[in-house]
């Protein structure tokens, strides 16, 4: 298990982590989803004690990393900056690491087959391409088994199969009852990925709560109708409970209500129907507009924006959706 407790990590001015609470619980696959500069990178280089919080505590099964008396059998990290000894074959690279924290040869020729690297494990780990780098990475993260793994964007790099690969990988990993800690930017790719999820931006955080709830409150279905009697029909809809908005565009836009009933209401007032769609939104759109506030353009300082809740808390509701200004 990974607990985070108040983290907080300043560079200057700005603040890369802000007050930041959640556990990663063991048996699950936890997506840490933030876009471009959320402090995701800064969040696991504090978790493995790579850096140093201004405030707060992050710890390993309730111990600083530099606690753990065999930190490679107990945590396993991917990190997005690897530092390879790129004159060293991928099978040396292992052994010096093997050697240094006591794990037997037996294991290295295990993980090398458990990330397909068979064919070049003998090979210079400098002429590899960024997939088998990456390959290369999670096999030294898997080196000492250890039961909790973190893993910064482990399908960068990758192509669609090792994608596949990975994403199997990690969920093969948690059914064993490990702790599986991995970033991404990329909501789509977590929705397939993670059980649940931890969303920041700006170093704050936005939701902490399972895959499908964010899932199912992000894409709310929406029904486009077209009617010239839309006037009525919205009054009619608004009776039996639903939410219709009458764009300028004459379209309406129906929340709570199915299709079906529309159909239904319009049939019953003699109303005619033109047109009567359900449309549900992109995850990535609805995580877009949920970070908007929180994504970084390059200025420096704190944004005060981003929504705080408390760890364990549901996603909040999403933002409205009108068109806001443009922070840059
Ligand atoms: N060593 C550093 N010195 C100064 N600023 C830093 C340093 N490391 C990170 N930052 C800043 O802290 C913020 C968070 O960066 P971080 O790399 O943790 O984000 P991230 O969510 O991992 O983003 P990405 O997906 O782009 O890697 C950014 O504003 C970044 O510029």
């Amino acid at each position: 298990m990974i607990e985070a407790k108040n983290l907080t990590k300043r560079y200057g001015d700005r603040v890369a982590v802000d007050d930041l609470s959640f556990t990663v619980e063991p048996g699950r696959v936890t997506g840490f989803l933030g876009p471009n500069g959320a402090g995701k990178s800064t969040t696991m280089r504090l978790i493995l004690g790579l850096d140093r919080p201004h405030r707060g505590d992050a710890t390993i099964d309730g111990k600083h990393y530099r606690d753990l008396p065999r930190p490679l059998q107990t945590v396993g990290a991917l990190l997005e900056a690897r530092a390879i000894h790129t004159g060293r074959s991928a099978y040396n690279h292992l052994l010096c690491l093997a050697q240094t924290q006591g794990v037997g040869k037996k294991r290295i020729d295990e993980v090398i087959r458990l990330v397909g690297l068979d064919e070049v494990a003998k090979k210079r780990a400098g002429g590899f391409s960024l997939g088998m780098g990456q390959r290369l990475g999670i096999a030294v993260a898997l080196l000492g088994d250890p039961d909790v793994l973190i893993l910064d964007e482990p399908v960068n790099g990758l192509d669609p199969e090792g994608i596949v690969w990975i994403r199997t990988l990690m969920k093969r990993l948690a059914a064993d009852g490990r702790t599986v800690f991995v970033s991404s930017h990329l909501m789509n790719e977590m929705a397939v990925t993670a059980d649940h999820l931890i969303v920041i931006g700006k170093g704050k955080l936005i939701a902490d709560c399972s895959t499908e709830e964010f899932i199912e409150r992000s894409t709310e279905e929406i029904v486009a109708v077209r009617s010239p009697d839309a006037e009525r029909l919205a009054a009619a809809i608004g009776e039996d409970g639903g939410k219709a908005e009458l764009g300028d565009d004459g379209l309406l836009s129906v929340r709570e209500m199915e299709a079906a009933r529309i159909g239904e209401l319009a049939a019953a007032g003699g109303l005619v129907l033109h047109e009567l769609t359900p449309k549900r939104g992109s995850l990535e759109e609805a995580f877009m507009e949920l970070t908007r506030d929180s994504v970084e353009y390059g200025g420096g300082g704190t944004a005060p924006e981003a929504p705080q809740v408390e760890p364990g808390t549901p996603m909040p509701e999403m933002p409205a959706a009108e068109p806001q200004e443009d922070p840059r």
